[in-house]
């Protein structure tokens, strides 16, 4: 049996792994590599609270692979070379990998697959990120959907839950010279910022079963009451983990699955509404593959010409830092800042004043999630963004522009999240909590900002703006 290169991405696990058990049952030595060449991501090089994430789910996969007898093979620089490198070294006929979906993956992907079949290397892509893959789920007029519910119909009954691919067993490991330790490559940033990370994230393969099963345990049975309370634990908080692939929906469906069909028939939990949200992961992936032009420009090109402020980093900045005097919307950049996560209900929120209220670029807001967020990722992204702002498909309607004080008195009522990212409102009478302006003794005393804008005339102007588009 001959040897094969196996091209770790974002697929950092072993189980549920196409790429990983074809090359282990196919050959009797392989090589499990990772190049690291940001610069092959275009414009998307992963941010920093990214790059702290994959430097701790790379050394757990190197770990495990060590365990194994064997380990991970880092190297930096051009894919192809690398690559072809290794294969000189090793004799490797066959590299495996498994696919991803942004523009610059996809061509980088093709030249790879392209250059080593020329070379008489075989190159075998597999299908191990997503449940589908984008160009399976089509419209009755064989074109890609841009409306959730309907793809959600086609997608569901083709799900299966059976039990995903186990951990393969190798036979040998190949060796070769060179490799780097994971620490050369320069991810964890030397200035120390990234201690609440630490605190909240266990990163890496056995770090996302642990959340599933956090979450199969307990919040699943409650998902629809408390998925839109930011202050519960009442998501599954799998999306770093799924991004980076240490675990796949494949895996997620089958445990859940699992767990319904053994809890008795009066006890069993509802997973479809779970599953329907995940299904919103493949649909914007399905996105992003029919409209690669989306992370930059609007969806629906009536918003083509839409003339936003300009852009003003004094304003950027106070939303950035979570100073902008409105709580729900600094407690979530804040919140943001010290996990690298935000619930999403109020990433709709501050998404919604970013881009309604102060009308700045939806762009600005999607680059700063792009470098906070451990979860960062360019199809979810996008759909977020572009969801929000009201020029992507399937939008939230233009004129549809959140109001945080409401949504925080409803989603955030004891307004116990308030006060957990807003240190200086701990004490805030409660009825203040959402409003603290109403008080002006309160800013005083507690050094909180008033609100960088109005509510009720921002929401007009852009609801002006809005209906002067295009
Ligand atoms: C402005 C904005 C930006 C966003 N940016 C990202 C991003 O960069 N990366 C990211 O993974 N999600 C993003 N989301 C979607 C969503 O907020 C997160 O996926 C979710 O908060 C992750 O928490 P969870 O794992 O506990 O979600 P759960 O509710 O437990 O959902 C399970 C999984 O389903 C997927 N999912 C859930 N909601 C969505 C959605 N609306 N769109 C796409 N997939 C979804 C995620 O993979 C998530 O992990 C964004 C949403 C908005 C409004």
């Amino acid at each position: 049996m001959g040897t094969a290169l196996v091209l770790f991405r974002r697929d950092l696990r072993l189980e549920d792994n196409p790429a990983w058990s074809t090359a282990c049952a196919e050959n009797g030595r392989v090589l499990a590599l990772y190049v690291h060449a940001p610069e092959e991501e275009g414009q998307w090089a992963p941010g920093a609270a990214s790059r702290w994430w994959l430097h701790h789910s790379l050394s757990r996969l190197d770990s495990r692979l060590r365990a194994a007898g064997g380990r991970l093979h880092v190297a930096r620089g051009d894919t192809l070379e690398v690559v072809r490198e290794l294969a000189g070294q090793t004799g490797a006929t066959a590299v495996h990998w498994n696919r991803l979906y942004e523009p610059a993956s996809i061509a980088r992907d093709s030249n790879l697959k392209a250059a080593l079949r020329e070379q008489g290397v075989e190159a075998h892509s597999h299908s191990g990120a997503l449940w589908s893959e984008p160009w399976q789920v089509e419209t009755k007029q064989g074109g890609p959907y841009k409306v959730f519910s309907p793809y959600w119909r086609n997608l569901r009954p083709r799900l299966s839950a059976a039990p995903p691919l186990p951990v393969p067993s190798i036979a040998a490991f190949a060796q070769a010279s060179n490799g780097l330790p994971v620490e050369a490559l320069e991810l964890s940033p030397r200035i120390h910022w990234t201690g609440g990370l630490a605190d909240t994230w266990q990163p890496g393969e056995a770090g996302a079963h642990e959340m599933l099963e956090i979450f199969a345990d307990d919040a699943v049975n409650d998902y629809v009451q408390l998925r839109d309370l930011p202050a519960r634990h009442g998501t599954s908080r799998l999306s770093p983990h799924l991004h980076f692939g240490e675990i796949s929906p494949r895996q997620i469906h089958h445990e859940l699955d699992s767990r319904a069909r053994a809890s008795s028939a009066r006890r069993r939990p509802d997973i479809e509404p779970y599953l329907r949200q995940l299904g919103w992961r493949d649909f914007a992936h399905h996105l992003l593959f029919h409209f690669p032009h989306t992370p930059t420009e609007s969806f629906n090109p009536r918003f083509a010409r839409f003339r936003w402020a300009d852009a003003d980093h004094a304003v950027l900045g106070r939303w950035q830092r979570g100073r902008t005097g409105i709580p729900l919307v600094d407690a979530g950049m804040r919140e943001l800042w010290h996990t690298g996560w935000m619930h999403n209900r109020v990433r709709m929120i501050v998404a919604s004043f970013l881009t309604k209220n102060l009308r700045q670029h939806w762009h600005h807001g999607a680059r700063w999630l792009w470098d906070t967020l451990v979860d960062a990722d360019l199809a979810n992204n996008t759909l977020g963004w572009q969801w929000v702002a009201g020029t992507g498909a399937d939008a939230a309607p233009y004129f549809r522009v959140f109001n945080p004080v409401t949504q925080s008195r409803k989603f955030d009522a004891e307004g116990s999240y308030l006060r957990r990212w807003l240190p200086e409102l701990e004490d805030a009478d409660a009825g203040l909590l959402h409003e603290p302006w109403k008080d002006p003794g309160l800013l005083r005393r507690s050094g909180y900002p008033a609100p960088m804008v109005d509510l009720a005339q921002s929401r007009q102007k852009a609801l002006d703006a809005y209906a002067r588009r295009g």
